[in-house]
C-alpha cells in the first residue's frame, strides 16, 4: 500500500478506536482540585487520551454531515484542521511522560489552539456557502442546528482542557510560578478559572465595553442599573467560574439590549437593569431592557445558525458596523452557559422590552461539563431528520 494510503488507513483506524470511548466530563470543582496541586505528568497522561477521544467523537459527526454541507470548501478546511490536530496528538500516545516530551506536548497544544482560532467563522462561512449554493434541502436546517450546537460545545470543551494545561504548565512569562505559589491575577486563578469570580465586576466590565461601542455608533448609551435581589448592589457576588465565559455572554447580551434601546429611543434611553440573585442551586443574572422587544417568532430565530448567517456587514469603516450584526453571538453564548450545566434564556414582550437570563450553577461540584457524545442515537439523527 502506498505511504499516503497507509497513513490514511491508520488515521481512520485510530479515529474508530478513539471514537469508541465516551468523553469524560469534568466539573469545575475537579478542575480546581486538580489545579491546586497540579501535576504536569498526570495532566499529560489524561489529555493524551481525552483530547483524541473528544476530537474523534466530533470528527465522526462531521463525517455524517449532509453531503452538500460537507462538500463546502470551508467545511473541508475545518475538517483538515481537525484531522491534522488529531494526528499530532496521537503521536504522544506511546511517549514517556518525561520533561522534554511534556514541554513538546505543551507547545503542540498551543499550536493546535492557534490552528483552530478561526473555526467558528470558517464554519459560518461554510453555512453561507451552502445557503448561496441553493442546495439547502428541507430539514437540513435542523441537522445543521443540531450539529453546530454539538460541534461548538465540543470545541468549547477542548479549548477549556488545552487552556487549563497550558496556563498551569506552559512557559508563558511567569505562568509556572503563578500557578505554583499563586502569584498573578491577585494570586487566585486556577488556569482560566477564578475561584472567587465577582459576577458584579464582570457585569460592569462587559457593560463598559459594550457602552463604548454604543457611544461610538449612537453617540449615546443607556445607563446600567446593577441590583442584587432587586436592591442596589453594595458588595461583590463571588462564584467559582471562568470569567472569560461569563464576560462573553454578558457582552453579547449588552450589545443586543443597547441596540434595541437605542433603536427605539432618540434621546433619554431608559437604563438597562441587571439583577443578580444567588439561590441554593442557581445564580441568576437577569438583564432587562425597555427596547421594544421582539415577537416570539423572531426571538426563536435569534438562536438559529442558518438565520443568523448572512454576509458580514462591510467592515470597511468600523463606525458603520451595527452594534450587533449577524454573528453567532447568541447561540454560542447559550452554549457557554450550558457548558457547565447552566442556561441562557430570552423572554421578550413585543411592544415593551426583553429580559435575558443567564443561569449558572451555584455549586462548583454541580457545574459539570456538558459534552456531546457520538453514538448510534446522534448518528440516526443525521439520517432521519424530517
Ligand atoms: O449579532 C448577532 O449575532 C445578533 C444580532 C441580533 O440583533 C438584534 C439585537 F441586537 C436586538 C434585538 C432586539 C429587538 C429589536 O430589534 N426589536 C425590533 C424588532 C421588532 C420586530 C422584528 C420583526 O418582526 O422581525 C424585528 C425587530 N428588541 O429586543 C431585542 C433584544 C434581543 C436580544 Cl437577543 C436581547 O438580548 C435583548 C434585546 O433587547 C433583535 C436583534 F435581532
Amino acid at each position: 500500500m502506498r505511504l499516503a494510503g497507509a497513513i490514511f488507513s491508520n488515521v481512520t483506524k485510530m479515529l474508530d478506536f478513539y471514537s469508541q470511548f465516551n468523553p469524560s466530563p469534568l466539573s469545575i470543582k475537579q478542575f480546581i482540585d486538580f489545579g491546586l496541586n497540579a501535576c504536569e505528568r498526570k495532566s499529560f497522561l489524561f489529555l493524551r487520551k481525552e483530547l483524541p477521544v473528544r476530537l474523534a467523537n466530533i470528527m465522526k459527526e462531521i463525517a455524517l454531515l449532509p453531503e452538500n454541507l460537507l462538500r463546502m470548501p470551508s467545511v473541508g478546511l475545518v475538517n483538515q484542521w481537525y484531522e491534522r490536530s488529531f494526528e499530532e496528538i496521537i503521536e504522544f500516545e506511546k511517549k514517556e511522560p518525561e520533561p522534554p516530551v511534556l514541554s513538546q506536548f505543551c507547545e503542540r497544544l498551543v499550536m493546535i489552539r492557534n490552528r483552530h482560532a478561526d473555526v467558528v467563522q470558517t464554519m459560518a462561512q461554510g453555512v453561507l456557502e451552502l445557503k448561496e449554493s441553493h442546495e439547502v434541502e428541507p430539514g437540513i436546517e435542523n441537522s445543521i442546528q443540531y450539529f453546530l450546537d454539538r460541534f461548538y460545545m465540543s470545541r468549547i470543551s477542548i479549548r477549556m482542557l488545552i487552556n487549563q494545561h497550558t496556563l498551569l504548565f506552559g512557559e508563558q512569562l511567569g505562568a509556572r510560578q503563578a500557578s505554583v505559589n499563586g502569584m498573578g491575577n491577585g494570586g487566585r486563578h486556577i488556569g482560566s478559572i477564578d475561584p472567587a469570580c465577582d459576577v458584579a465586576a464582570v457585569v460592569r466590565d462587559a457593560y463598559e465595553n459594550a457602552r463604548f461601542l454604543c457611544d461610538r455608533y449612537y453617540l449615546a448609551s443607556p445607563e446600567l442599573e446593577l441590583l442584587e435581589d432587586g436592591a442596589p448592589i453594595d458588595r461583590p457576588m463571588p462564584i467559582v467560574y471562568v470569567p472569560s465565559h461569563l464576560y462573553h455572554m454578558l457582552f453579547e447580551l449588552f450589545k443586543n439590549a443597547m441596540r434595541a434601546v437605542m433603536e427605539t429611543h432618540e434621546n433619554c434611553p431608559p437604563p438597562i437593569q441587571v439583577n443578580l440573585v444567588r439561590g441554593r442551586e442557581d445564580v441568576s443574572v437577569k438583564m432587562s431592557d425597555k427596547g421594544g422587544g421582539i415577537p416570539r417568532s423572531v426571538s426563536d430565530l435569534l438562536f438559529k445558525y442558518m438565520y443568523s448567517t448572512a454576509p458580514q456587514p462591510s467592515k470597511s469603516d468600523s463606525h458603520t458596523v451595527p452594534l450587533a450584526g449577524y454573528g453567532y453571538g447568541l447561540p454560542i453564548s447559550r452554549l457557554y452557559a450550558r457548558y457547565f450545566h447552566g442556561d441562557l434564556v430570552l423572554m421578550s414582550c413585543e411592544g415593551f422590552g426583553t429580559d435575558a437570563v443567564i443561569y449558572l450553577k451555584a455549586l462548583s461540584n454541580e457545574a459539570n461539563e456538558l459534552l456531546p457524545i457520538f453514538n448510534r442515537t446522534s448518528s440516526k439523527f443525521y439520517r432521519t431528520t424530517p
